[in-house]
């Protein structure tokens, strides 16, 4: 294909293209070409223009679209909206093809009857993530995204600059055509035509109409390759990467990845995740970039792309992707240069390699059982692949590569060494495309240079055939690049000739990582259930000792925590997380509760281990950042833009582990925190209730165990009294007996005892003992009721009663209690009197029982009851 390399009419000037444009004033939508030649396909159906005549086949895809979308998709493909192209984009520049008309329209009409009109179309710029499932079928979709044996191929036109012209024209689906004021005089202009031409600041048309196919591919089983290949500055990262408004293929293909799984029910993946650069001609791990390996002269790589020692992660979410594709962007080289403030100064390439395999086994939850044929269940890879001892794995790697951009010398002395090791290794792989091509065009088996450039090297299985190629090319408008863009759509045109041949493996690989996990998985089940079965038989319960059960516990906890771990990383259907990644760990107050301490102490161990690690990594980088050498003032602006970009990289490093470190740290802790309050709250407060109630009665019972002490001192000293008293009385009664009675007056002084037996307080009620002990002791040493002194003990108590008077049934209680032993012992049994009131008092007539004899002297001293 000629195309005019004529140079530009305008002086090459540095771009600096920045910022994006809106694109929705001018916006025209692209023609559709009334030449009945020319494919029926709508622009719709891929979300862009359509590509070259023999690409453009009638598609029916069977997609899964939302109401929405098919409202949407009836009225765009219908009624041309001037106003908007349905990927999203705009043309280059205006024409009066691309206005729409009634003419237009109609001309377009006769092209889609009606029926297959509705049924053909699938605006894929509406279909929403996840619209796009297991329903399409592989062929057509196929169809519709490239043909499967050919490199895709799409060229992004970057909106140009405001005030500056664009030298490039899109004025039909697919093609991208040189303005003709910008053409050599004399030379021919063609037409260049690709699967897709693009222009706009949107990611989402590009995604769909690149990579979105592919990456669907990947997880079916096929390798899978996208890159972009353009000039510095013309659009290659945005298109990938993307910014945080725009995100680009790698975020959207991401995903996608986990709603394709989100989707398959049938199937259980694993992914590995890992992001290399290629610098003057060494690789390096973007994960790991201190790594011993690797550190000085680069990781080795084989010659089957494969790079020993590359750092893979196994990641279980969206969040998960992107915090390791973060991390690898916050370690790429770029730097400032002439053209771009941001350029890259390496190749980058993301892999993501996708096992994945049938589910089914009987640890795959909420899979229907596989089927069986005769009661004999069929597994998954057959009879043969099960005699083999394993299932079939599919593997597949995903490649997402952000080449440097060609570039020409630049003002700085290390940028152009830079670019001379960029175009060298883009210079190769235009040599090792062109090769391949030209085998390809001609069937030739020419000898294909691949090793002769890292790149190449690394890309020779994809480039060889087995893989699904994506290639965007990225244009810079101005008009002062059009030689570097003449030789982007040269190479674009060459990459579309290479022919591909990408197959499925399907294979029992026990190396397979799922493979090994799954088994491992199985192998811990069986020794967790045999374990249990030990400790549950009847004899074993009896057998193990304290000891033995708690570390049997132990290993038991172990192995099923083991289990629980591996079976996360295998993602299926139930377990991929929120393709936002929004899920929120598992709160550690639920799960510890069920964990012995041993076990605790070690996530807490380890939960310190990466907060420190974590903590030193913040503090090294500020260390770094404040001990940044100062340049002086007239210090080259290379050196200036050097630093500032050091510091730039410092900074987000910073703010990466930053983010970290609150994911790890503060919202899981503010998490813990909530749920500990919401479940032990209510527990606390009811527990604080029956504590202060305990604590009341603990002193009412303080206060009454006081009250008694002081009660029983009383009563000690009463007895001690008493016993004295008694004593006393006895000396008196036997004198009296002596016949020496002696008035009782002349006996002992009863008021000399009053303190101890009947305290003087008015208030103080006299116990009960302390009446009926006195009153027994006196007339059961007498023996006769001598007594005809009245014990006045009270003031109070004479008051209210005459002193000499005991009530009648008192009386006959204590005539009953004459008959007790010792007075000591029947002391403190003796009971209280009803009321406190009733005071004992003076000594009442005592009738003389039949067995006593009374003397006249007795009868004369009795006193008369009044
Ligand atoms: N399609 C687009 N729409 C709007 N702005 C864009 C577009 N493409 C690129 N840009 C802007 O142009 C500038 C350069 O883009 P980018 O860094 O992606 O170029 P590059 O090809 O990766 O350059 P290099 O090879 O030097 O790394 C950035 O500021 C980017 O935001």
């Amino acid at each position: 294909m000629a195309i005019d390399t004529r140079p530009p009419t305008a002086r090459n000037a540095p771009s600096t293209p920045k910022r994006v444009r809106s694109v929705a004033a001018t916006v025209d939508f692209p023609e559709r070409s009334s030449t009945p030649t020319r494919s029926p396909r709508p622009a719709s159906s891929l979300g862009l223009r359509a590509g070259t005549p023999s690409q453009q086949q009638p598609t029916k895809i069977r997609a899964a679209i939302t109401a929405e979308s098919r409202i949407r998709k009836k009225s765009s493909s219908l009624h041309f909206s001037p106003a908007r192209a349905p990927n999203g984009c705009r043309s280059a520049t205006s024409s009066p093809l691309s206005s729409p008309s009634k003419t237009a329209t109609a001309k377009l009409l006769p092209l889609f009857p009606l029926a297959d009109f509705e049924s053909s179309l699938v605006d894929w710029t509406t279909v929403e993530d996840g619209d796009v499932s297991i329903e399409v079928e592989e062929e057509q979709f196929w169809l519709g995204a490239g043909s499967k044996d050919k490199v895709l191929v799409s060229v992004r036109l970057k909106p140009a600059e405001e005030g500056e012209p664009s030298a490039w024209t899109n004025e039909r689906s697919g093609v991208v055509q040189l303005q003709q004021q910008y053409a050599r005089a004399g030379a021919p202009n063609p037409e260049h035509h690709y699967d897709n031409v693009l222009i706009g600041s949107e990611n989402k048309p590009i995604y769909n109409a690149a990579a979105k196919s592919h990456v669907r591919a990947a997880m079916e089983g096929y390798n899978a390759v996208v890159f972009a290949y353009g000039q510095t500055a013309s659009g290659k990262t945005f298109t990938l990467s993307g910014s945080e408004t725009e995100p680009g293929i790698i975020p959207r293909a991401m995903k996608d990845v986990f709603t394709y799984i989100r989707n398959t029910p049938d199937r259980e993946f694993l992914l590995r995740a890992s992001y290399l650069e290629i610098y003057k001609e060494q690789i390096h791990d973007l994960l790991s970039p201190s790594s011993a390996v690797g550190a000085a002269g680069g990781l080795p790589l084989q010659d089957n792309g494969v790079v020993p020692g590359l750092r893979e992660e196994v990641v279980m979410s969206v969040k998960g992707l992107k915090e390791v594709l973060e991390r690898g962007e916050a370690n790429r080289r770029t730097a400032s240069t002439d053209w771009n403030a941001r350029s890259s100064r390496s190749h980058s390439v993301f892999r993501l390699v996708i096992e994945s395999r049938e589910a089914g086994s009987a640890d795959s939850v909420d899979v229907p059982p596989s089927p069986s044929i005769g009661g004999v269940p069929m597994t998954p890879g057959g009879s043969r692949l099960q005699a083999k001892g394993g299932r079939s794995v599919r593997t597949s790697t995903l490649s997402l590569i952000d080449l440097a951009g060609s570039e020409r010398a630049t003002s700085d002395k290390e940028r152009t060494n830079e670019g001379k090791y960029i175009n060298q290794s883009l210079l190769t792989l235009g040599t090792v495309i062109g090769t391949l091509a030209e085998n390809a065009s001609k069937s030739k088996k020419d000898f294909v240079p691949f090793r002769n450039s890292k790149l190449t090297k690394l890309l020779q299985p994809s480039l060889s055939g087995n893989a699904r190629i994506s290639v965007v090319c990225t244009l810079n408008p101005s008009p002062a690049s059009v030689p570097e863009s003449t030789s982007t759509l040269q190479f674009a045109s060459r990459v579309k000739k290479v022919h591909l041949n990408a197959t499925r493996k399907e294979i029992v690989d026990t190396d397979a990582l799922i493979e090994r996990y799954r088994n491992e998985i199985e192998e811990l089940k069986a020794r967790l259930a045999e374990r249990e079965r030990e400790v549950t038989a009847p004899k074993a319960k009896r057998r193990l000792s304290a000891r033995e059960k708690i570390d049997e516990n132990k290993a038991m906890n172990d192995l099923s925590s083991r289990i629980k771990q591996l079976t996360r990383l295998i993602l299926t259907q139930n377990n991929v997380g929120d393709p936002e990644g929004e899920s929120r760990p598992a709160s550690p107050s639920k799960l510890d509760f069920d964990i012995p301490p041993f076990q605790l102490q070690e996530q807490l161990l380890s939960a310190k281990r990466t907060i420190e690690s974590q903590a030193n990594q913040i503090l090294s980088l500020e260390a770094s950042l404040s001990a940044r050498p100062l340049l002086p003032h007239d210090a080259p602006e290379t050196e200036k833009d050097r630093l500032i970009d050091e510091l730039r990289r410092t900074v987000k490093e910073l703010e990466i582990v930053t983010r970290g470190y609150e994911d790890n740290l503060g919202a899981p802790l503010r998490q813990v925190k909530e749920d500990v309050e919401k479940e032990w709250k209510p527990k606390v407060e009811a527990m604080e209730e029956t504590l202060e109630d305990k604590s009341s009665y603990i002193k009412e019972l303080e206060m009454a165990l006081e009250r008694e002490k002081q009660m029983r001192v009383k009563v000690e000293e009463e007895k001690i009294a008493l016993v004295g008293f008694v004593r006393e009385i006895d000396c008196h009664i036997n004198s009296s007996r002596a016949g020496l009675l002696t008035p009782f007056n002349s006996g002992p002084d009863l008021n000399s005892f009053r303190p101890a037996l009947f305290p003087l307080s008015e208030t103080q009620p006299t116990t009960g003992s302390t009446r009926l002990t006195r009153i027994p002791a006196l007339q059961k040493k007498a023996s006769v009721a001598p007594l005809t002194e009245t014990v006045s003990l009270t003031k109070s108590q004479s008051r209210s009663r005459p002193s000499n008077i005991l009530e009648e049934d008192e009386v006959e209680f204590l005539i009953g209690n004459l008959s007790l032993g010792e007075t000591d012992a029947s002391f403190a049994e003796l009971p209280a009197p009803a009321s406190p009131t009733r005071l004992p008092v003076p000594v009442s007539p005592i009738r003389p029982s039949a067995a006593t004899p009374v003397s006249v002297e007795d009868k004369e001293n009795v006193p008369i009851a009044m």
